[in-house]
């Protein structure tokens, strides 16, 4: 299972990347917009330095055109290194890019998917990773679970080297169940992994751990022998 933060912030990623199991870093450009107009080049090289080599990191291309998505992913790789995921929109344009750039032997995440059609035409192309819109695709009423399950069914079917990598969630109950659905990967906001282990109840449940021991053996730590 691979969990990804995702997020463009600096400190964040310093911070919780040494607590959480993550496998690495997803951004776009509303993802970098959030830490306002930085070096962008030097930024993700940053973020590369501090999630080591052996974690992925992907980012997104900008241009519309297949060839413009082509010179944007190889811009990646140049300024960045080239273990970098160029994450592609699954578009008409996008396809061909993806296409050529698996041609080239770079990592390929197809990004923007809200429907199995746009799925198995990026599985078929070769990609590593998929991103449907979890949230997104909720929002339109498209039936979610279905279509992970069903690309998940496809991948395995077909036997292709790709894995699912459901983002865009705004709620821990969403990622479960994209799990559940068969998604191998999440990405996902520190801020939700945080909130969902800070509820109350998980607090009060070890307080009172504490406190049952405390009041048996009369201090708040296991004894030495
Ligand atoms: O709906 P949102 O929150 O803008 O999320 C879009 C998602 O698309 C991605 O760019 C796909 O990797 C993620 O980084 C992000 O989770």
């Amino acid at each position: 299972m691979d969990i990804l933060f995702d997020t463009a912030n600096l400190d964040d990623i310093e911070r919780l990347t040494p607590i959480y199991p993550v496998t690495g870093v997803t951004t776009n450009p509303s993802i970098l917009k959030k830490e306002g107009r930085v070096d962008v080049y030097k930024h993700l090289r940053r973020i590369r330095e501090i999630i080591g080599p052996d974690r992925t990191l992907h980012v997104q291309v900008l241009q519309k055109t297949a060839q413009g998505m082509i010179d944007d992913a190889h811009r990646l790789l140049d300024k960045i290194d080239d273990k970098v995921y160029p994450k592609i929109p699954t578009t008409e344009a996008g396809i061909l890019a993806m296409r050529t750039l698996k041609a080239e032997g770079v990592h390929v995440t197809a990004t923007a998917i809200y429907s199995k059609t746009q799925g198995f035409l990026a599985i078929a192309s070769g990609v590593d990773y998929l991103a449907p819109y979890y949230n997104r695709m909720q929002s339109l009423d498209i039936d979610t679970k279905g279509t992970l399950t069903a690309l998940s069914g496809f991948i395995r079917r077909f036997d292709a080297p790709c894995k699912i990598m459901a983002a865009s969630f705004k709620n821990i109950v969403q990622v479960s169940h994209a799990l559940e659905a068969g998604a191998d990967a999440v990405t996902l906001s520190p801020k939700l992994l945080r909130q969902a282990l800070s509820v109350p109840d998980i607090t009060n449940a070890v307080d009172t751990f504490i406190a049952d021991w405390e009041s048996v053996y009369g201090t708040r730590s296991l004894p030495d022998d």
